[in-house]
């Protein structure tokens, strides 16, 4: 059975088991269990700290699990990633109290307080800079603000908490994080972490394209062809109008606006951008 770990709580949980639920999977319906059986698809989920996932699967002891990239690498388990999922994008960022035009350098001496000490570290030591790190489990916005730290190392999202408490992040990106699919470096593959990675691959697939349809004149179809080449060929079926042909091809859902007013511009008509729920291709 494929043992795979999921977040139990924080800021990916949600977003990783709806993901699993739309590749088909059982997820748990009681936010306290600890593990879910999923016999149909013979898997085994595990919900664990997201912290700790990336500890579990670098041991070899589950074959797969969700968690930030940003956690991946602060664990030094032997770990890579094999899939991002697309959510939970974040920055790990320096920063310091506003109003003082913080620079790298000026972090030597100080005390620097951050809940991943590892990822931390190990940049610190690449910029030969010499700290004293003040480790903590989270808040760490406010461990200036209560004395115990004069610059953080910490999670920014919308950058909403930073703010909140007067701080300005500076220097470089320490790490670019969003949520991956992780496996051990050192346990070989199988058909089942293939089945699993390919499923939730095409959840993520689906999230960024859109599937247009739209009616247009077979004289001007090359030229319609040109604005949707779908991804390998696209769908044309003849109409009952000779003149006219129908035409399907999955768009990314970026640019489907734009590409919409393009056909509308060609001639085209009856343009309906549907969702993709999940695919294989
Ligand atoms: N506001 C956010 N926006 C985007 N991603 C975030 C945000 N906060 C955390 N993350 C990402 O979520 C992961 C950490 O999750 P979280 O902070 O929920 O776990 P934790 O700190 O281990 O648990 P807890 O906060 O419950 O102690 C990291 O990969 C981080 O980059
Ligand atoms: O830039 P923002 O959108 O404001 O998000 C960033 C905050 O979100 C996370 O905190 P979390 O809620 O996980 O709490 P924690 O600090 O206890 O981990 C992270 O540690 C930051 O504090
Ligand atoms: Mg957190």
């Amino acid at each position: 059975m494929l043992r795979v770990a999921v977040p139990n709580k924080g800021a990916l949980a949600e977003r990783a088991s709806e993901m699993l639920r739309e590749a088909g999977y059982r997820q748990r319906n009681e936010q306290r269990d600890l593990t879910v059986i999923d016999s149909a698809n013979d898997v085994e989920f595990f919900f664990l700290r997201p912290k700790d996932i990336a500890i579990y699967v670098g041991s070899g002891r589950l074959d797969l699990g969700i968690t930030g990239l940003d956690l991946m690498r602060d664990s030094g388990a032997n770990v890579e990633p094999r899939l991002s999922l697309g959510f939970g994008g974040s920055t790990f960022r320096y920063a310091g109290p506003r109003g003082t035009d913080w620079q790298l350098a000026d972090i030597k001496g100080k005390r620097l307080a951050t809940a991943y000490k590892t990822l931390v570290q190990a940049d610190l030591e690449k910029h030969g800079i010499e700290a004293e790190i003040i480790r903590l489990d989270g808040a760490v916005e406010i461990s200036i603000q209560l004395g115990v730290a004069d610059l953080i190392a910490d999670v920014v999202g919308s950058g909403r908490t930073l703010q909140q408490h007067d701080l300005v992040p500076f220097g470089h990106t320490i790490c670019e994080s969003e949520a991956v699919l992780i496996h051990s470096a050192a346990v070989e593959d199988s058909a089942a972490k293939q089945q699993l990675t390919a499923r939730l691959q095409g959840v993520v697939f689906a999230q960024h394209y859109l599937m247009l349809d739209y009616d247009c004149p077979r004289s001007l179809l090359d030229e319609a062809l040109r604005v949707t080449p779908g991804l390998e060929s696209p769908t044309v079926a003849p109409l009952a109008d000779p003149a006219q042909v129908a035409v399907r091809a999955m768009v990314p859902r970026k640019d489907a606006n734009q590409l919409m007013d393009e056909l509308s511009a060609l001639g085209a008509k009856a343009i309906l951008a549907s969702d993709i729920r999940f695919c294989r291709l």
